[in-house]
């Protein structure tokens, strides 16, 4: 660690008291001449990008998740007009449930907020909840898997607050995700138990004509919000999907964008030195040899950004992981991201980066203030904002000095300016770190495997009850009637017994294991 290496490695924003240090990545002047025709790429492809050229080749659509906070710079006037409208229309939606203009149909006013929703359609929402909304005029609670007993755990919370007084927001871009189709329907169902019109407490935030969009439209849902083609799910926190649920808590969205806007403002500079998004790509690059080889261990001392290692887990895992490259060729990119918060995690798994496996760098997001008021003596002379910061700065010490790296990323507290700064500055890195390695970032055909998986799963298994008996049958004369695999038809069989569809007595193998009705 050295002085001048962190003077030299060091990139501010004094306008809003951002900085990121990049000293204890033991980069050199090498490393940047080196990769200087990949930056100079990836300045040009950012720009392509912005001015909406076909930056996601493979869906054959624009990329734009950065005009949503400066609509000026849109392509056309049309898609300028896509962001400002329903941005008017959300807050004065919002404005109309906080002053009780929509209100339940059973009356009174709306108290809280279910939000249904997956992947994007619920990390932005989750992390920007968590971050500011702890004086939330309406909490928000979440659906985001197909998890029964997580659904039932959750509705029954709200069965016992108020169902009649929960406004239900479904979000999902394509607006045919399993999870979020099943969320909805199950909590249409806990609406109709109680006797109460689901449309009528419910908002969609959906692309128009989808599976979703017709849904809202035929049950009467008090309200539709869109979602362009040309937003990812994973970059949408800023636009309808992360905006109607943060207006409705009540959280300042200007603000939001506006640090959003000025985060990308100084990292859309063509200068390596002062472009901070493109040091944090360059940093990546370095550390895991344009490979990914070293795990990001994402570290912020502050509960409430808890979730932004989740959050970045999908932003950075699902862009970046990536089996070809540009020109088809098999590369098996991605940057593993993993990280909960400091200084708790000290007491987890520190021990293993201090003196384990040496295969990831540590991301730490320092917050500056820590808290707002007069704090206590917790011991002579020191407070708890005292010990965080020590933990953080110790915890960066000791990891250096047995050859662990690590970028240091301060702000000055979390507000919605701070957090819309960081959420783009992460974004730019992952648009440019994509450029650096030629891939497309914007895709995630690998997703659609597992999905294509459980669908032939579920074939299968009402293939299987439709040949369910009183004799007793084994896996493999299942799956002589089925025509499957007998692995397939076995675990199709061990799921109905665990649900109570069939009876299962166990052999000496599973191969023994029989079932019957
Ligand atoms: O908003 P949707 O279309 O429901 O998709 C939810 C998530 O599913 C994915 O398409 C694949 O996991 C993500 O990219 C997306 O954020």
């Amino acid at each position: 660690m050295s002085w001048k290496t962190y003077n030299q490695r060091i990139v501010r924003y004094p306008e809003f008291g951002f900085s990121i240090d990049l000293s204890l990545m033991d980069l050199s002047d090498s490393d940047y001449d080196m990769l200087s025709p990949k930056i100079d790429k990836a300045f040009a492809d950012m720009a392509a990008l912005e001015s909406g050229a076909i930056a996601n080749p493979d869906e054959q659509r624009m990329v734009g998740h950065y005009w949503l906070r400066n609509p000026s710079i849109a392509p056309t006037p049309e898609i300028q007009r896509e962001i400002t409208e329903p941005l008017e229309s959300l807050k004065a939606f919002a404005e109309q449930v906080h002053t009780g203009v929509v209100v339940p149909p059973g009356g009174g006013t709306f108290e809280r907020v279910l939000l249904i929703g997956i992947g994007g359609s619920a990390l932005g929402p989750q992390l920007v909840s968590e971050a500011l909304g702890q004086n939330a005029k309406l909490p928000l609670f979440f659906l985001d898997n197909t998890d029964p007993a997580g659904i039932d755990h959750t509705l029954g919370k709200l069965a016992s607050l108020g169902l009649a007084t929960t406004l239900v927001l479904v979000i999902s871009k394509s607006g045919g995700t399993p999870e979020t189709r099943n969320g909805m329907m199950e909590t249409k169902a806990a609406y109709d138990a109680a006797g109460l019109d689901f449309g009528k407490h419910t908002v969609a935030i959906t692309g128009t004509g989808s599976k979703l969009d017709q849904f809202a439209d035929a049950h009467g849902f008090i309200a539709r919000f869109p979602m362009e083609d040309w937003v990812g799910g994973r970059t949408s926190v800023l636009s309808t999907v992360g905006l109607v649920p943060a207006a409705l808590q009540g959280i300042q969205i200007d603000e939001l964008l506006s640090g959003a806007a000025a985060m990308d403002a100084e990292t859309r500079r063509a200068d390596v030195s002062t472009n901070a998004s493109m040091q944090l790509a360059i940093a990546w690059y370095c550390v895991g040899n344009g490979k990914g080889e070293k795990d990001m261990v994402v570290l912020p001392y502050k509960d409430s950004l808890v979730l932004f290692s989740k959050y970045l887990q999908q932003l950075v895992m699902e862009s970046l992981g990536k089996e070809k490259d540009l020109d088809g060729n098999t590369v098996h990119q991605g940057i593993a991201v993993y990280g909960n918060k400091g200084s708790t995690d000290q007491h987890a798994y520190i021990q293993q980066l201090r003196d384990g496996l040496n295969n990831f760098f540590a991301t730490f997001i320092e917050v500056r203030q820590g808290r707002s008021g007069p704090s206590i003596e917790v011991e002579p002379g020191n407070t708890s904002a005292d010990f965080l910061q020590g933990f953080l700065r110790g915890t960066r010490k000791a990891l250096y000095e047995s050859g662990r790296k690590s970028i240091t990323i301060s702000i000055p507290e979390v507000t919605p300016f701070q957090l819309g700064s960081l959420i783009a500055l992460f974004e730019r890195a992952v648009s440019f770190y994509a450029s650096l390695v030629h891939i497309n970032a914007y895709h995630q055909p690998g997703v659609e495997a597992g999905k294509k998986a459980a669908g032939v799963f579920l074939n299968l298994l009402n293939q299987v009850r439709g040949h369910l008996t009183a004799d007793a049958k084994t896996a493999a004369e299942m799956a002589y009637e089925t025509d499957s695999d007998p692995e397939d038809a076995y675990h199709c069989l061990v799921h109905l017994a665990n649900n109570g569809e069939v009876q299962m007595a166990l052999g000496d193998k599973p191969e023994d294991d029989t079932f019957q009705l």
